[in-house]
């Protein structure tokens, strides 16, 4: 008997290359730097101010001057008269005179006359006048002006990724805003008439919305803004006027359900209409139906996952979170994987490409997989961490394969 014909499908590299070519990065604009972490730098900074900016003490201790400590050590310290005390904040006013020195703070202004700071262990730490034991080299424990950061450096390059450190930096600098590519506000959708907001009750033959909070959460997870409209039910002019209505507010739209081929997938019927979403079976498992295009006049991206949890959501790590990243500015592309040893055997669909979920060990480099095929496994999908990608002309996973494995969470790119 003949074998029978293997659909024509799209490759997943096919369909990930379709997705980052249509999106764009995002136009730039100025934020303030209280809400730009996570965010891409869309300009180079330069310091428009010297750090650290003014000659400063790293230790509480004496300033003085060199001369006067001529010949100082444990058996014949120097003793100087103590004219001042210079907190972090305040200003020593005048010259330090010759066989004088001033208590100085740690971050306190050094004053005029001083080439070195005495920190406080190598004195008696008298307050009229100090006795010092050892003497310091020239500008030993002076933090000097400009010696981090110089006025007109450029401090952070474009592209650069700004987290915690890159924020302190513009902080200490004095900047407010930033030139950044902003957070992608991605306007997420369920559709269904089965589908009821968690918590309400639920009447014969109903369910929990669980991708619309899955979707949000992934979403925010990767620093992009996850706007949850909530429930749209199966009525097509319903379903077309909630997504005419977000894209006012949108970067990019996500719905689940509705895209295969039962009498009831609205989402289908209703884009199709629209012209520039194309609905797609993609050589994947799960997450074998997909639609993608763009919508409305500033043709924003849409991606129209299939209903079934575990195919949205490993849609959403393949196809979506590369889009984000590419709207943000972030390096981009296939997800990478790991190598690992596969304890565990299943089975994999000729000519897709499945993404089985495991457990990962890292420290071990071993993969276990959890649960079986089924899209709807969301038990099994919340104890998974990685995926395990099995190729298109691969059937069989055997105990002790080596694998390649997506890990989630924070597992990079
Ligand atoms: N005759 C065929 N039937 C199906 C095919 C096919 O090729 N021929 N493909 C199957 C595959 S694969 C998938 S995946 C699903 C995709 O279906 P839809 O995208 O049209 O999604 P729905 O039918 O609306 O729902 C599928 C499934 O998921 C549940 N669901 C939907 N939304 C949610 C939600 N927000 N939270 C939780 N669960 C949700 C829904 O109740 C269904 O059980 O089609 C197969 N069928
Ligand atoms: O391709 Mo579907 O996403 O397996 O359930």
């Amino acid at each position: 008997m003949a074998e029978p014909e293997i659909e024509k499908l799209r490759s997943v590299d096919d369909h990930l290359n379709l997705v980052l070519d249509t999106v764009q990065l995002l136009a730039p604009m100025e934020l303030p730097i209280t809400d730009v972490n996570g965010l891409t730098l869309a300009a180079d900074v330069v310091a428009a101010m010297p750090l650290p900016p003014f000659d400063n003490s790293s230790v509480d201790g004496y300033a003085v001057r060199l001369a006067d400590l001529d010949g100082a050590g444990p058996d014949s310290p120097a003793e100087l008269r103590v004219v001042g005390d210079i907190a972090a904040g305040s200003v020593y006013e005048g010259i330090l005179e010759p066989g004088t020195c001033a208590r100085i703070m740690t971050g306190a202004m050094v004053p005029h006359g001083a080439e070195a700071i005495v920190p406080l262990e190598w004195t008696d730490g008298g307050t009229e006048s100090v006795r010092i034991t050892r003497v310091p080299e020239r500008d030993e424990h002076i933090r000097v002006l400009g010696s981090d950061v110089a006025t007109g450096e450029v401090v952070l390059k474009a592209g650069a990724r700004l987290g915690p450190r890159q924020i302190g930096l513009l902080a200490a600098i004095g900047q407010v805003h930033a030139p950044v590519h902003p957070h992608p506000r991605v306007v997420v959708l369920s559709t269904g008439s089965e589908l009821v907001e968690p918590g309400a009750p639920l009447g014969p033959g109903q369910i929990n919305d669980g991708n619309g909070p899955a979707l949000t959460a992934a979403v925010n997870a990767l620093g992009a803004t996850g706007i949850r409209v909530g429930i749209i039910g199966d009525e097509p002019q319903g379903v077309l006027d909630a997504i005419e209505d977000q894209l006012i507010r949108a970067d990019m739209v996500v719905t689940t359900g509705g895209v295969s081929v039962g009498a009831y997938d609205v989402v289908k019927e209703v884009l199709s209409t629209l012209g520039t979403v194309q609905f797609t079976k993609v050589a994947m498992q799960p997450g074998m139906p997909q639609g993608f295009g763009t919508v409305g006049e500033d043709r924003i991206p849409i991606f129209t996952l299939p209903g079934n949890p575990v195919s949205a959501y490993v849609s959403f790590e393949l196809y979506i979170r590369p889009a984000i990243e590419k709207m943000m500015g972030r390096e981009t592309g296939p997800r990478r994987t790991v190598t690992a040893t596969c304890f565990g055997a299943f089975s994999s669909p000729n000519g897709k490409r499945q993404f089985a979920r495991g457990v990962y060990d890292a420290v071990g480099h071993s993969v276990r997989p959890v649960g079986g095929h089924g899209s709807h496994l969301v038990g099994d999908l919340a104890l998974a961490n990685a995926l395990i990608v099995v190729p298109e002309h691969v059937t069989e996973v055997v105990d002790g394969d080596d694998v390649e494995v997506i890990v989630l969470d924070g597992g990079g790119r």
